[in-house]
């Protein structure tokens, strides 16, 4: 039995395939116990080291997931078993793993602050002032600001993915659909979770200050 870097659990397998279902479960029991996936919102995934992808079915709870709620998709997002169907938003993964070799993990939730923020902003969500920017690379001082793209609502996510795609370049954070939720991702699970934890923090601190204003 091994640790992994980045990695929140013990290894229970040295099978690439078997390490990521782990970890796409405990991702999604971690997400559920903050409220980030109601009902069957959300999708999870991670890169596996031949190239095709690991990600939860279309359709499930995914504070509940079994194995049998991974399935395996190309890096085109076709599934690799006939009769599969993966989450309804796995080009968006695609698209993520598609822009750096570096990215091993994608996450997708529906938090109550990225759906309700980015209903009351612009095409962007300002961070600034914050400890807990520094849980981003690069970051070493509260003293900063970070830009969180909002990008409007499509359930054509094909056409969502073109949308997004010039941006991908400079998203240091990640990004929120307006009125749907927030993508994360990171090298592995461990930083990707991290990275989510970060960043709906900020949001839930975003949402409580517009409270006390009004
Ligand atoms: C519960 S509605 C949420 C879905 O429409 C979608 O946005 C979502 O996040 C989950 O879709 P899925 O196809 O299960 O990955
Ligand atoms: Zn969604």
């Amino acid at each position: 039995m091994v640790l992994r870097k980045g990695s929140m659990d013990k290894v229970i397998s040295s099978d690439p395939r078997a390490v990521a279902v782990n970890d796409i479960i405990a991702a999604g029991r971690r997400m559920d116990r903050f409220g980030w996936v109601p009902a069957t919102a959300g999708n999870i995934s991670c890169r596996l080291p031949d190239g095709l992808i690991a990600i939860t079915r279309s359709g499930g709870h995914k504070g509940m997931l079994t194995p049998h709620g991974v399935i395996e998709v190309t890096a085109e997002g076709a599934p690799v078993h006939e009769g599969d169907r993966p989450s309804a938003e796995t080009l968006l993964h695609c698209q993520v793993y598609a822009a750096s070799p570096r990215t091993g993990a994608v996450l997708h939730g529906h938090s109550v602050a990225s759906t309700v923020l980015s209903m009351l902003a612009g095409d962007a969500i300002t961070l600034a002032g914050y400890e807990v920017l520094k849980v981003f690379e690069g970051q070493d001082t509260h003293d900063t600001s970070l830009r969180l793209p909002v990008f409007d609502n499509d359930q054509d996510i094909a056409r969502l993915a073109r949308v997004i795609a010039p941006h991908m370049p400079d998203m240091p954070l990640g990004y929120v659909i307006r009125g749907h939720g927030v993508y994360v991702w990171g090298d592995d699970m461990g930083m990707a979770l991290a990275r989510l934890e970060g960043l709906e923090f900020l949001l839930a601190c975003e949402l409580e200050k517009r409270k006390i204003r009004t």
